[in-house]
């Protein structure tokens, strides 16, 4: 078999004469944790249910783990684990009764077992018996991924997992997916948070329904062809306003007292970097483009407002 779990080629997807998925193609390697990125209402969760065999495309083809995303979707429900945006659990069930109640839906032979291996695996033993309403966002969401698995898939596709999780359990959250992949397991995961794409072996990033770029983090960074400088100090407001308004200047993003300064031609970039600062008393200094950046950038190309 190809070491490719997802490969998705021309995928299409129409909702009256709206185009939500426009000419997808997509590959995820085998035990691969692939991010998935776009504005609201760029076709991530459409694109997702496509891949696991919900929605039926109106043209294009794929298989997941070689099994046709059409042809074979009954099968392909039962290899795929989806979390979906709004996952929900009973919230008048325990941990515990809730991972049996998933675990009988499956058809799980030894129930106790696996739900304590599942308790234990993410480390819910603890929490068994509380009620599956007062848990925290962050465990809630832990508990939601523990169903998704429970029946062992090899692949796995998480719609923005983490939405309204403080930072420590965003965190807690991400361990176990690279558990997961370092066990061998597939996931796609949708995100609009940076620290998370960054998390991920590669990305694909998705405007206006069509996929714009792929690739390490490093590698869709240096396809955005960029130059980042950083200005602070002197008369700072002044600098802004004179940056906001040149020509040669893409973006302008003040993170605290210092603005992030981006533009796509580097020497007329440093040129116009280097005349504010001389004017208004600040300091520049070359700094990385950020992943965030390099997205902006390429809504710009796309004329997607939504970001
Ligand atoms: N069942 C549906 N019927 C009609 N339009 C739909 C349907 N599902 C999605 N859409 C439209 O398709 C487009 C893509 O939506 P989708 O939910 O796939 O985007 P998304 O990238 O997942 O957005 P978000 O980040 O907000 O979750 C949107 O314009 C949405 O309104």
């Amino acid at each position: 078999m190809s070491s490719l779990a997802i490969e998705v080629q021309g995928l299409v997807k129409r909702f009256g004469d709206r185009t939500a998925v426009d000419h997808v193609s997509m590959r995820v390697e085998s035990g691969e944790i692939a991010g998935f990125l776009g504005p609201n209402g760029s076709g991530k969760t459409t694109t997702m249910r496509v891949i696991c065999g919900l929605l039926t495309p109106d043209e294009g083809r794929g298989t997941v783990l070689g099994l046709d995303i059409r042809r074979d979707s009954e099968r392909l429900k039962r290899e795929i684990g989806y979390m979906t945006q709004r996952f929900s659990l009973y919230e008048d069930l325990t941990v515990e009764e809730n991972l049996r109640f998933v675990a009988g839906l499956y058809g799980i032979h030894s129930i106790t077992a696996r739900v304590q291996e599942q308790l234990e695996a993410l480390g819910l033993t603890e929490r068994r018996n509380q009620l599956a309403g007062t848990l925290s966002g962050g465990w809630k969401q832990r508990l939601a991924l523990s169903a998704c698995v429970m029946h062992r898939p090899k692949v796995l596709l998480l719609d923005e997992p983490t939405a309204g999780v403080d930072p420590k359990a965003r965190r807690a959250f991400w361990r176990e997916i690279h558990r997961l992949s370092l066990e061998g397991m597939t996931v796609l995961v949708s995100t609009h948070y940076m620290d998370e794409a960054e998390r991920c072996h590669r990305i694909n990033y998705i405007s206006l329904g069509k996929l714009i770029v792929s690739g390490t983090v490093e590698e869709v960074i240096a396809r955005a062809a960029l130059t980042t400088y950083l200005v602070k100090g002197g008369r700072i407001e002044e600098a802004e306003n004179l940056l906001r308004a040149h020509p040669d200047v893409d973006q302008v993003a003040p993170f605290g007292a210092t603005l992030h300064v981006v533009g796509r031609d580097a020497q007329k970039l440093n040129t116009a970097v280097m005349a504010v600062a001389s004017a208004t008393g600040s300091r520049a200094e070359r700094s990385e483009t950020s992943l965030e950046d390099a997205f902006i950038r390429f809504i710009g190309g796309t004329g997607d407002t939504q970001a």
